[in-house]
C-alpha cells in the first residue's frame, strides 16, 4: 500500500518556485492497478519520483508498505526500493548485455547465487513470453520486446510494486495491448501492485481498477475506473474521457439528419447490467411509439458495459413524454441541444 498525506512538491529555480505538487492526499491499495493521467507538466512523473524516494516532498508525508519514507536511513532507502521494480517509456535497457543479461543485472547486484540466477532469468523469459531471444541483444528486439524485457528485468527481485512511467507510449496500438494485458498478468498472477503514469486515456482503460487525473500538481479528481468514465465531474477529466469517446456523429451525419426532418435528439446511457437489457424496445412498445437509433457506442470498462445512444422518438408527443419519463427512472436520458452548422 502506498499513502500520500497532503503531499507537496515545490522546486526551487533562481527565485522562481515551481509548485510541481501540491496537497496530495491519495491512498493506492494493496494489489490494485493503479492509473495517474495528467497532461504534460502536472506532476505525475515528480509524483512517482517521490515514491522511489528520488526526490524528498517538501511538505507532508508517504509511506510505502506501512514504512514513512521521511524517516529512512540510506541503506532502508535501498530496501524499499528493492521492493519497487520501474519500467519507462523508452525502456532503459542496457545495450551491451543480452536478454537473459539485462533480466540477471539487478539480481547480480543483489549478490543471488550464479544457479539461482539462471532459474529465475529463465522463469521469467517465460512468463514474459522471450525464452527464445534469452541470447539476442536488445538492438535486435521490437519495441514490444523491450518492453517485455524491461517487465522481465522488474519482477527479478520480487517487487511488491511495479511503477510504469508512461510505459506503452513509445509502442504501436497493437502492441500497447499485448503490453498491457501482459501488466493485468503481472498483477493478477503475482498479486503486484501497479502504480502507472500516463497521459493516454485508453490505457486506464484497458486495465486499471482506479484513477487520479492531475492538473497543475493537484488531483483533481480520484476514483474508480468505471464511476469516472461514467460520471466526470471535472472539465480536465471530461476532456480526457471525449479523447477516446466519440459521443455525437460528425457534423455531416448530423446535417443529413436534420434535412430528413429529424426530431429531438435524446441520449441515453446504459450503465453495467442494464445494457444488455432490452429495456428501449420494453419502454416504446408499451408507449406506442417507435425509436431510431441515431448513433451509438457501447464499451466495456473494468467488465461492465457502458452504453451511449442518441436516439430520436417518433410518434404522438404525450406518449412519447411518458415514455422518457419512464426511461428516466431506470437509465439516464436527457434531450440533447445540438449546435447545427
Ligand atoms: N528537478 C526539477 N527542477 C525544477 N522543476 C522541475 C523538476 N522536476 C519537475 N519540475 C517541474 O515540475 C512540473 C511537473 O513536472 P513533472 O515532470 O512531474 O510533470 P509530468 O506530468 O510528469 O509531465 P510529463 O508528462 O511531461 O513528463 C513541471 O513544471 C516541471 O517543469
Amino acid at each position: 500500500m502506498i499513502t500520500f498525506r497532503n503531499v507537496s512538491k515545490t522546486f526551487t529555480i533562481g527565485k522562481r518556485e515551481v509548485h510541481a505538487v501540491r496537497n496530495v492526499d491519495l491512498t493506492i491499495e494493496q494489489g490494485e492497478i493503479f492509473g495517474i493521467i495528467g497532461f504534460s507538466g502536472a506532476g505525475k512523473s515528480t509524483l512517482l519520483r517521490l515514491v522511489n524516494v528520488l526526490e524528498i516532498p517538501s511538505a507532508g508525508s508517504i509511506e510505502v508498505q506501512g514504512v514513512d519514507l521521511a524517516k529512512l536511513s540510506p541503506r532502508e532507502v535501498r530496501k524499499v526500493r528493492r521492493g519497487i521494480g520501474m519500467i519507462f517509456q523508452n525502456f532503459n535497457l542496457l545495450t551491451s548485455r543480452t536478454v537473459a543479461g539485462n533480466i540477471a543485472y539487478p539480481l547480480k547486484l543483489a549478490k543471488v547465487p550464479r544457479q539461482k540466477i539462471k532459474e529465475r532469468v529463465d522463469e521469467l523469459l517465460r512468463f514474459v513470453g522471450l525464452s527464445e531471444k534469452a541470447k539476442n541483444y536488445p538492438e535486435q528486439l521490437s519495441g514490444g520486446q523491450k518492453q517485455r524485457v524491461g517487465i522481465a528485468r522488474a519482477l527479478a527481485t520480487s517487487p511488491d510494486i511495479l511503477i510504469c512511467d508512461e510505459a506503452t507510449s513509445a509502442l504501436d496500438p497493437d502492441t500497447t495491448g499485448d503490453i498491457l494485458r501482459l501488466l493485468k498478468k503481472v498483477n493478477k498472477e503475482l498479486g503486484i501492485t501497479i502504480l502507472l503514469i500516463t497521459h493516454e486515456m485508453h490505457v486506464i482503460q484497458a486495465i486499471c481498477d482506479k484513477v487520479a487525473v492531475m492538473e497543475d500538481g493537484e488531483v483533481i479528481e480520484t476514483g474508480g475506473v468505471f464511476d469516472t468514465f461514467t460520471s466526470p465531474v471535472h472539465p480536465t477529466t471530461k476532456r480526457f474521457i471525449r479523447s477516446i469517446q466519440q459521443d455525437l456523429p460528425s457534423p455531416s451525419l448530423l446535417e443529413e439528419w436534420r434535412h430528413k426532418g429529424g426530431e429531438k435528439l435524446y441520449r441515453i446511457i446504459f450503465k453495467g447490467e442494464v445494457a444488455s437489457d432490452p429495456v428501449l424496445s420494453r419502454v416504446t412498445r408499451k408507449h406506442d411509439i417507435d425509436v431510431n437509433i441515431v448513433y451509438g457506442s457501447v464499451q466495456e470498462i473494468q467488465a461492465k458495459f457502458y452504453g451511449n445512444l442518441l436516439v430520436s422518438f417518433e410518434g404522438d408527443e404525450e406518449k412519447t413524454a411518458r415514455a422518457v419519463k419512464e426511461l428516466n427512472d431506470i437509465v439516464q436520458i436527457e434531450e440533447v441541444e445540438v449546435a447545427w452548422a
